[in-house]
């Protein structure tokens, strides 16, 4: 096994395009359906000695062809191996054809299966090529096996589960292991799909890099591939103004908890200054809780025009506590110039019209982070969200080009996304970072990473990371206190 394309994500579609120009270079495509299964039946084997029988579910296309190899094999290797086939197998074409010509055992009809204890099953009845809802014939026996305690090794995805989306149609097997090749699928990642996939493994099956990198295209898994040579670093040189500033706007005297959280994270990040713009009536319970973070008083529109004079303040988060309304709106239109993390409230204030945001930030570089949870990007993308066709990347995407921002699309499964379309999906998440207070540290230290240069994408990305980094060194039962001062920067030699 060996997962050439750690940091890569391949849609099936482009996979498609990945198998067609391999066939096209010369390469036996017959050979590597071979190579596939044989790993499937390396992995049956490795995973599940003890297995009594091997049972392989093959269907129409060249995944049940994957199905066909695995079980030949494992009947060489001595194993009980009973197939079942969704279909006529004499029905098959090309390569799948080939692998039941090769197949000298008797195939039974999927019907036909009764699970037994001692079962493994070897699902290979679709894979990148689920094209609609699956059949009654296959959700039976899903519901079957979910009622018993029978270990499923997928083959390339769950049968059932959508390998772009993430989504199963309408429902897929719950896998313990699952088999793909070259690289993995967004569904593999993005959930529920990566819950029902169990433990994933990549098998290099000999198709050439130069092809694979060909269609890779630029959605990938979010790690430090795709952002660390970006980040900054610290030189003997660096004093606290080469280190950026940032600046967090704090809530009213009862709310201002969250933007201290933010600042601390974003200074925790490298930020070399971190100032609180709060209002008068909560400076006092800022001053009398902040140490290392300034306070100045921001009012007002005017105030913050004033403060804005001063061109070194470069990075800015809005949200966290500020309240919903026409304060955030106008305070955010008037960062239009500058770097800034629009998380929380802040997004929510443009509800009825995300257009004047958007068209705000419009022209120059990417300077505008969008942090939405799942509630957030609905009220600015009502129509992306309810776009049941979508999965979280596609409307991430669509998304960030519509708002001339990065999208930190948020939840178990993050998604950021720049506004040229290259995006990534978080995979590092801890389950315990789901925490009160998470988010107001995730948007600190994007800010912090802005605040020293980093551009939006790669700061966001970073920052993703980062956070997530934080909450498993601390593991479980972790406040938002203890995230903020946890966050470190990225260090090479210790992060990789
Ligand atoms: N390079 C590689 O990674 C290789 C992967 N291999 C394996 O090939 C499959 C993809 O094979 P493909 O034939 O494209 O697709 P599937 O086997 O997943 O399924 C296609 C057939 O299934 C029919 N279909 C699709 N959805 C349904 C459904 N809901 N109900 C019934 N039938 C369905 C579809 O019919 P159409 O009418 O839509 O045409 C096809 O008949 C990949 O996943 C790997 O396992 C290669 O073996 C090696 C190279
Ligand atoms: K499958």
């Amino acid at each position: 096994m060996t997962d050439k394309f750690p940091s890569v994500l391949i849609s099936p579609a482009s996979m498609a395009k990945v198998d067609r120009d391999a066939a096209l270079s010369g390469l036996d495509s017959y050979g590597l359906m071979r190579r596939a299964g044989f790993a499937v039946a390396a992995a049956a084997l490795r995973h599940y000695p003890e297995a009594v029988r091997f049972v392989v579910l093959c269907g129409p296309g060249n995944n049940g062809g994957d199905g066909f190899v695995a079980a030949a094999a494992l009947r060489e290797a001595g194993g009980n191996v009973r197939v079942f086939s969704l279909g006529d197998p004499g029905q098959l074409r090309g390569d799948a054809a080939k692998a039941f010509a090769d197949f000298d055992g008797a195939v039974e009809p999927l019907e036909a299966y009764r699970q037994e204890q001692g079962d493994l099953v070897i699902d290979a009845l679709f894979g990148a090529g689920l094209s609609r809802d699956l059949p009654p014939s296959v959700t039976d026996i899903i519901d079957r096996l979910a009622e018993v305690d029978v270990p499923v090794l997928a083959v390339d995805l769950p049968s059932g589960l959508d390998g772009a989306t993430g989504k199963p149609r309408p429902k897929a097997f719950q896998a313990q292991h699952t088999v793909t090749f070259v690289a993995r699928k967004p569904g593999h990642v993005l959930l529920p799909g990566r819950g029902l996939c169990g433990e994933v493994e990549v098998f290099d099956i000999g198709i050439p890099r130069r092809i694979v990198e060909r269609h890779a295209g630029i959605v990938g898994i979010n790690d430090l591939a795709h952002w660390a040579a970006m980040l900054p670093r610290l030189s003997d040189a660096s004093h606290k103004f080469t280190r950026g500033h940032l600046t967090v706007f704090s809530g009213k005297a009862s709310a201002t908890g969250a933007a201290r959280l933010s600042g601390l994270a974003g200074l925790k990040a490298g930020a070399g200054l971190v100032t609180l713009a709060s209002p008068g009536s909560a400076v006092l319970v800022n001053v009398s809780q902040t140490t290392a973070i300034m306070i100045r008083t921001v009012d007002d529109i005017d105030s913050l025009q004033d403060y804005l004079t001063d061109k070194r303040m470069g990075a800015f988060v809005l949200g966290p506590g500020f309240g919903i309304g026409e304060k955030a709106r106008a305070f955010a239109l008037a960062l239009a110039e500058r770097r800034l993390v629009l998380d929380a409230d802040g997004i929510s204030s443009f509800k009825e019209a995300p257009e004047s945001l958007f068209d705000a930030f419009a022209s120059g570089e990417t300077r505008l982070v969008l942090t939405p949870h799942e509630g957030e990007f609905a009220r600015l993308f009502p129509d992306l969200a309810g776009d049941d066709s979508l999965g979280k990347v596609e409307k991430a995407r669509a998304a960030a080009t519509r708002a001339h921002a990065v999208l930190v699309y948020k939840g178990a499964d993050t998604v950021i996304a720049a506004p040229d379309g290259r995006a990534l999906v978080n995979a590092n998440a801890p389950p315990w970072l789901a925490t009160a207070g998470s988010g107001d540290v995730l948007a600190g230290i994007i800010g912090g990473l802005l605040a020293q240069g980093t551009a939006a994408f790669e700061a966001a990305a970073a920052g993703v990371w980062l956070h997530a980094k934080a909450a498993t060194r601390l593991g479980p039962g972790l406040t938002a206190e203890d995230l903020a001062s946890a966050v470190q920067p990225f260090q090479a030699e210790t992060d990789c």
